[in-house]
């Protein structure tokens, strides 16, 4: 099984990163194309992984979703939104059912 934080070390490397070389680095790359073309990117990754989900092929489900989960997170470093504001936002919410939250909005 995959390490717990390996996302966070992913995090880490992309920060690292920021002010590489894009000549060497693919994250120094996009992050130097500004945010709404790391969105742009982000999104196309999105497709390519609901496209194999709807195919049903599981391993390239994963492979995508790693790809979804790295150019997540470049979307955010671009944006100026960092893993722990998703996290805190996530942990606020951990506990409270969807079907609540949606029935406290008269959904
Ligand atoms: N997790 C990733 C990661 N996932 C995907 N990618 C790259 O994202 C790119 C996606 O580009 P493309 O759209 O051209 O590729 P594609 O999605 O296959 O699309 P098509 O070829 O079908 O058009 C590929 O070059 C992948 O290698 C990643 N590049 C880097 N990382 C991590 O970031 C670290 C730092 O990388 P550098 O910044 O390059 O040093 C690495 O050590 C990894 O940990």
């Amino acid at each position: 099984m995959a390490d717990r934080h390996s996302i966070d070390r992913l995090w880490e490397t992309i920060e690292a990163r920021r002010d590489a070389d894009p000549e060497t680095s693919w994250t120094a790359r996009l992050l130097s194309l500004g945010p709404e073309k790391c969105a742009t990117k982000f999104g196309e990754e999105a497709i390519e992984a609901v496209i194999e989900a709807v195919k049903g092929d599981s391993e390239a489900l994963a492979r995508e979703g790693a790809d979804v989960l790295y150019h997540f997170c470049i979307m955010l470093a671009a944006g100026g939104v960092t893993l722990d504001d998703v996290m805190r936002e996530l942990d606020r919410r951990e506990g409270t059912s969807g079907l609540v939250e949606k029935a406290s909005r008269g959904g």
